[in-house]
């Protein structure tokens, strides 16, 4: 996709036959938005194979779960998503809203401030509670480690590029994240990786927890951090939607906890989900045989990357696809290899429900208990593997309501 891979797929959302192929050796690659095509991969997702992007391998491990297949990945689901579904969604409640109150205190009026950046701190803390069980140490440490590794786009670009991938993190980091999960697991602290460290995986080595731990942690925090900066973008860059969304909030005691309380602002966060989905492209799939799909043959062994970035501008599904429009998410519900900002079939996003709470809770508290200005706009740019609004995006405080 070269050095600039938003205008790269930008160029390419108007070719009719809906995927480009990126390249053709080692094993062709092809990069897919096509209606039917994204259909017929969703439901035969359980027979294909997922083939960790090259780029994140190195980082995450190769033993981690984002790439796991068959029995396998069927027991890592089984263990770690029913606490992250929507029955469970309950018990993260008052976790979510402390930790994005205790960030909003901050907020003093005159302040200009990176949404952002705030968002980043605020999805850390949660993604920590989530998956360590506790605001540990190491969280800082894992932070500022995948910051120096994709906090510029240069440097991204060079990994991915020119490197054949992200580096991975140093030892000394690895054994403190897996000392923080068997802690968890040996005192009984609810949490989703030390599901991984006990029970049907008891003995499960240190090397292999360590690449679950990173890719749950890099999972739910950039992508939700992302998330949640670019809702406030697109809600403060449209002065209609800033006002829909503050009178519902005044006409409403609701706090964001479900998505029916504040149904425009759950449009809001489906909306820029679609506009800017944190993850534009979903995992490889991977085709065991010649495969009829997209008018052509498709190689056997070849990788289908889904566009979510592309499907979510076809013309026909979502009209003036440029604007960012909530309207259209309360008109109907588009289907789920049309609008698919969690990825679809057997990997769907297990942390779909609670990305959403998250985002609900902080837009609603945010611009309930402060009045803010835009200063200026974020521009879309790639972090690792992340679409984020830019650190250039800035607000101001100008009045507190607590
Ligand atoms: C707005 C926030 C998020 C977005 C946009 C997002 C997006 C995605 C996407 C596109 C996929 C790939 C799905 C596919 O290929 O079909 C995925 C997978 C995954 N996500 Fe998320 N995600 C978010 C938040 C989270 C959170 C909070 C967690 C952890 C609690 C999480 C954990 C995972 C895991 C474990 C997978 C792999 C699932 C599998 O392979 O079976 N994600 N996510």
């Amino acid at each position: 996709m070269g050095l600039c891979p938003l205008r790269f797929l930008d160029s390419q959302g108007k070719r009719a036959d809906g995927y480009v192929q990126l390249r053709s050796a080692p094993r062709a690659k092809f990069l897919v938005w096509q209606a039917d095509a994204l259909k017929w991969l969703f439901k035969t997702d359980s027979s294909l194979d997922h083939p960790g992007s090259r780029s994140l391998s190195s980082v995450l491990g190769v033993n981690s779960l984002l790439w796991a297949d068959g029995e396998r990945h069927e027991r890592f689901r089984r263990v770690l998503a029913p606490p992250v579904s929507a029955r469970q969604l309950p018990r993260w409640h008052s976790m979510v809203a402390a930790t994005v109150d205790r960030a909003i205190d901050r907020l003093k009026p005159g302040m200009v401030f990176s949404p952002t950046a705030m968002a980043r701190q605020v999805a850390l803390e949660i993604a920590g509670a989530i998956v360590l069980g506790s605001r540990a140490d190491v969280l800082d440490e894992f932070a500022t480690w995948l910051d120096r590794t994709i906090g510029s786009v240069p440097r991204t670009l060079a990994y991915r590029l020119f490197l054949g991938g992200f580096p991975r993190s140093p030892e000394s980091l690895d054994r403190r994240l897996v000392a923080a999960v068997r802690q968890a697991a040996a005192e009984g602290r609810p949490s989703l990786a030390s599901l991984l460290a006990d029970g049907e995986f008891a003995g499960i080595e240190d090397g292999e927890l360590r690449d679950h731990v990173a890719s749950l942690l890099f999972a739910g925090h950039e992508t939700s951090a992302s998330a949640v900066a670019w809702t406030l973008h697109w809600i403060v860059e449209n002065d209609d939607v800033l006002a829909n969304v503050l009178a519902e909030l005044r006409g409403s005691t609701a706090n964001g906890s479900t998505a029916s309380g504040l149904p425009y602002l759950q449009a809001c966060v489906q909306e820029s989900l679609r506009i800017t989905p944190p993850v534009p492209n979903a995992a490889n799939r991977q085709v065991g045989t010649d495969t009829p799909l997209l008018g052509t043959t498709i190689p056997a062994r070849a990788v289908l990357a889904p566009s979510i970035y592309l499907a979510h501008r076809q013309r026909d599904v979502f009209p003036n696809p440029g604007a960012f429009d909530p309207g259209r998410f309360l008109e109907r519900k588009p289907q789920s290899h049309q609008y698919l900002p969690f990825g679809s079939g057997t990997r769907h996003c297990i942390g779909s429900q609670l990305a959403q709470l998250e985002m609900r809770l902080f837009v609603a508290s945010l611009l309930r208990r402060r009045t803010l200005r835009k200063v200026r706009p974020g521009r879309a740019r790639l972090r690792g593997h992340t679409l984020t609004p830019s650190s250039a995006f800035r607000m101001r405080v100008v009045a507190c309501h607590d």
